[in-house]
């Protein structure tokens, strides 16, 4: 038996980072007994280790509650977890088009913030009842009166009956719980109509392989029924039909309104994409669900392991990897100096970095990643054997010759950064010196509001960081992309030792291209140990050098009696010097350590 639609309540909540989301979340599933004490975690909705490290949500995961409210009734709560950081804006999105309400928790102490305020913008858009909690009240901080006049003035939400909470003292959670059953809307479906349901996520499990949450609008959903998905165009067996309250409950079906899992012995994520419709493949709805979007990575970088002979291991462990995450991307790609690899693809430099980090903790292996890249789409001329056409240039690699490109264009962002009236004008400078063009800029209760459109390939690196170190923490930032413009933009080179490494060329904005050569060299300078001779390291476009710093030698420098003498008989001295040394991974001789990819491309303080 499902249970009725009146009966029902799909919410999320939606909040800044860090305020109070899953510890909220927490207290609701224990409150409704859905756990023992003793079986909660720290957090059981953030599952993941990295999650629980970072304190941030990835995946998307429902609960379901049983709450016996005041009014004698009990209702079917189900509570889905969104990812909170800009990356996963996707997954929020179509997290909250399976719901009819949301819960808005704001930090007591902190206020109204950037991701806050976008997050309810969506909510807003797909027609929800917000209820405003205020959460944190314990701080010494918290200032409710305040916190109150942001949500009305800034958002425009009434905040009179706003919740108030201490999620980690358990305060207001019976109340929470309250308002999201006399406040929020149970959903509208029919249950008599062909099926129609939202794939909401899917996520890869070892034992039961593919798992997909879904919300049904229309129909219901069983064991052994033959679905389809409408976008994908595959059919599939349902094998079982579930929910989660958090432990995992077989059920034999999902009713109209309800959120909850099916497994079909799908293998690849990929199969299962968030956003598709699922029908009955005998009895298939006329339409599918609107809304529905490929996610496409949009910063892309190489991946090669240290040892060439992890090679295979590495594509194992990334294969795993992506079969629990359809919106990570990779193809093999070999480099002269880095052997056999893979060219990844992600959603922005947080999923890259955790993708690394799980390479290398997860499956223990020793990365070298190449500094990321944006997509550039290039328009190039016609030669003697080819026709003009338009390519998407992925990695600065394989740019073509300067002579043949007509014009390059670059994806372009809109931000929307809020932060106090204090931090203004380092926050404006830094938007202006990564060529923004301001857009809006607007005051509401000592915040400034400001909108700016900027080159993605300037946000991508350490803007967040930037923004977040000049405001003390304060500033907020969300951003969606606004398609790509032509730029004056040039491949800059790195020559380490007179050899270019290609893992380091990047593509730069020819007006700023020499403070960037500057700034990479210098850092470069001291991520590179010292080695027996002397290094240059330059910058270069083209055949002309741009910037060079140069790391000293360690101790004498063999070389230097040598000068004018030809250039083999320096090497053998090189050589002579180099023996009995462990191989390592060498660009014209000099061992570039693995971060120094990475922590180059950081922009710091110059630019
Ligand atoms: N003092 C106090 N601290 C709280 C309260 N609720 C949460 N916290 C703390 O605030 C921090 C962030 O809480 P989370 O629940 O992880 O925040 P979140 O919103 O889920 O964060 P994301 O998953 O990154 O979006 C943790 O250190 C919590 O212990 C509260 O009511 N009072």
């Amino acid at each position: 038996m499902t249970t009725p639609l009146s009966h029902i309540r799909n919410f999320s909540i939606i909040a800044h980072i860090d305020h109070g989301k899953s510890t909220l979340a927490d207290r609701l599933i224990q409150f409704t007994g859905g756990l023992t004490a003793r079986e909660m975690s720290a957090q059981v909705l953030d599952n993941m280790d990295i999650e629980k490290e970072r304190g941030i949500t990835i995946k998307a995961q429902t609960v379901r509650l049983k709450y016996t409210a005041k009014d004698g009734e009990t209702y079917e709560l189900n509570l889905m977890d969104t990812p909170g950081h800009v990356d996963f804006a996707y997954e929020v999105s179509r997290s909250l088009a399976a719901c009819e309400g949301a819960l808005l928790v704001v930090d007591a102490a902190q206020g109204v913030e950037a991701q806050t305020l976008a997050n309810v913008y969506q909510s807003i858009e797909h027609d929800h009842e917000i209820v405003p909690v205020i959460n944190k009240i314990d701080l010494p901080a918290a200032d409710v009166d305040k916190v109150k006049a942001e949500i009305e003035d800034i958002i425009g939400l009434p905040a009179d009956d706003a919740v108030l909470a201490s999620a980690k003292a358990g305060i207001g959670i019976e109340e929470a719980l309250e308002a999201i059953v006399t406040r929020i809307p149970p959903p509208k479906g029919d249950a008599t109509a062909p099926l129609v349901a939202m794939l909401v996520d899917s996520w890869y499990d070892p034992y039961l392989g593919v798992v997909i949450l879904v919300r049904v609008v229309d129909g219901v959903l069983k064991k052994g029924q033959q679905i389809k998905f409408m976008q994908a165009g595959t059919t599939h067996l349902i094998d079982r039909v579930g929910c989660f309250t958090p432990k995992r409950e077989e059920l034999t079906e999902i009713g109209a309104g309800e959120i909850g899992f099916i497994t079909a012995q799908i293998k690849d994520v990929a199969q299962a994409r968030v956003g598709d419709t699922v029908t009955d493949a005998k009895k298939p709805a006329a339409q599918a669900l609107p809304g529905f979007k490929e996610v496409q990575p949009v910063v892309f970088c190489g991946m090669f392991p240290t040892d060439a002979n992890d090679f295979e291991k590495l594509r194992e462990s990334i294969q795993k990897l992506r079969l629990n995450d359809a919106s990570f991307s990779f193809e093999m790609e070999s480099s002269a100096a880095l052997g056999f690899g893979f060219r990844c693809g992600f959603l922005g430099l947080l999923h890259l970095e955790i993708i690394q980090e799980r390479l290398t903790r997860e499956y223990d292996l020793d990365l070298i990643t190449t500094a990321p890249s944006v997509v550039y789409k290039l328009k190039l001329g016609h030669t003697k054997n080819e026709a003009a056409k338009e390519i998407e240039l992925h990695n600065p690699a394989d740019m073509p010759d300067p002579n043949r490109i007509d014009e390059i264009q670059e994806p372009w962002i809109e931000a929307v950064i809020y932060v106090p009236d204090e931090y203004l004008g380092p926050i404006l400078k830094l938007c202006q010196d990564r060529r923004g063009v301001q857009k809006n800029l607007t005051y509401v209760g000592g915040r400034a509001q400001i909108t700016y459109e900027l080159p993605l390939n300037e946000v991508v690196f350490d803007f967040y960081d930037r923004l977040k170190s000049i405001s003390r923490g304060y500033a907020s930032f969300d951003y969606h992309q606004i398609g790509h413009r032509p730029g004056d933009l040039v491949k800059m080179s790195i020559l380490v030792n007179n050899e270019p490494v290609d893992a380091l060329s990047m593509i730069v904005h020819r007006g700023t291209a020499e403070t960037r050569g500057r700034g990479m060299c210098e850092r470069l300078k001291d991520l590179i140990p010292r080695h027996m001779f002397k290094i240059p390291i330059q910058a270069a476009i083209g055949g002309k050098v741009i910037a060079r710093e140069t790391i000293a030698a360690l101790r004498k420098d063999v070389t230097a009696k040598c000068y004018g003498g030809d250039a083999t008989r320096k090497k053998k001295l090189l050589e002579k010097q180099k023996e009995g040394k462990k191989r390592m991974r060498e660009y014209g001789n000099v061992n570039i350590p693995q971060e120094a990819f990475i922590a180059a491309l950081r922009m710091g303080d110059d630019a």
